[in-house]
């Protein structure tokens, strides 16, 4: 068993549907072809910790989660059912692994049908964001809670963006046909939150391959909103990525004195 220890969000008071449960659904089944050969992403390690078993701690530690979800590499089921019975994470949570797809999207489907009833509230987060504080686990359910059906975090953008045309060759230089105003873009992270009826509703009604679970919930006509994101929540996909998570978790450890 890890010796790390279990940090958990203080019980809080919350408005609203207050009797709701929550659980999180993981997505963790991606090959991770961006970070580069190796194992898949999710099982790649963090500090001696694969990287999954961060993100089911990140949900876990949150109060409000009582049943998490994790979507597996298809080959990888058995060796992640293994490695959360290895880890120490919190009595009070239950863990349930599924085989994933093909896709983000599949994978998420997959998780979504392996909830049993009783859970009104649905969580999505990304195996690829390992470090997201408890807080901001706790702002999206608490909006949730709050009445929202669908609740992103999200932090604005650091860099201007251009909208291009995309070359046919990568790397061949791209017209630049706007420059939407900064100021009303965000760039949305994970946990997502959901009434669970209403991101049911959006996996089987949307066709279309899309990036993130609330843009399921807009193509319905429904309110999506963002509550404050967090920079450490920021997603593992380029080498780089993995290098700025070493030395955020890190400086961690190091102010949790151990
Ligand atoms: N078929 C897939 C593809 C992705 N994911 C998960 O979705 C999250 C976000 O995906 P991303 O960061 O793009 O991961 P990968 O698909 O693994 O990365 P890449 O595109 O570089 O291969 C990750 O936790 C990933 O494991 C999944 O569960 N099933
Ligand atoms: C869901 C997500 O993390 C929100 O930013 C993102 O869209 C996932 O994208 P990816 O290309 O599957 O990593």
């Amino acid at each position: 068993m890890s010796d790390e220890p279990l940090p958990q969000s203080p019980a809080q008071p919350v408005s609203g549907r207050t009797a709701a449960r929550t659980a999180a659904v993981i997505p963790a089944a991606g090959r991770g072809v961006r970070l580069g050969p190796g194992a898949p992403k999710a099982l790649r390690t963090l500090g001696g910790t694969p990287m999954l078993i961060h993100a089911v701690r990140a949900m876990a530690d949150s109060r409000a989660v009582s049943l998490v979800v994790v979507v597996a590499p298809p080959e990888g089921a058995a060796e992640v059912r293994t490695l959360l019975d290895a880890h120490a994470l919190p009595d009070r949570t239950e863990f349930v692994v599924v085989p994933g797809g093909e896709t983000r999207q599949e994978s998420v489907k997959l998780g979504l049908d392996a909830l049993p009833p009783g859970f009104d509230i649905v969580l999505v987060h990304d195996a690829a964001r390992p470090l997201v504080p408890v807080d901001t686990v706790d702002a999206v359910v608490e909006a949730v809670r709050d009445g929202a059906p669908a609740v992103v975090p999200a932090l604005p953008l650091a860099d201007t963006v251009k909208q291009v045309e995309p070359a046919a060759v990568p790397g061949e230089p791209e017209p630049v046909v706007a420059t939407p105003d900064r100021s009303l873009l965000r760039a949305v992270q994970t946990p997502q939150g959901f009434d669970r009826a209403t991101l049911v509703r959006a996996h089987e009604t949307v066709t279309d391959n899309v990036t993130d679970d609330a843009s399921m919930v807009e193509q319905l006509g429904l309110a999506v909103v963002t509550v404050p994101g967090h920079e450490e929540a920021f997603k593992v996909t380029r080498p780089l990525d993995l290098v700025l998570a070493e030395a955020v978790l890190a400086r961690r450890r190091l102010n949790d004195g151990f």
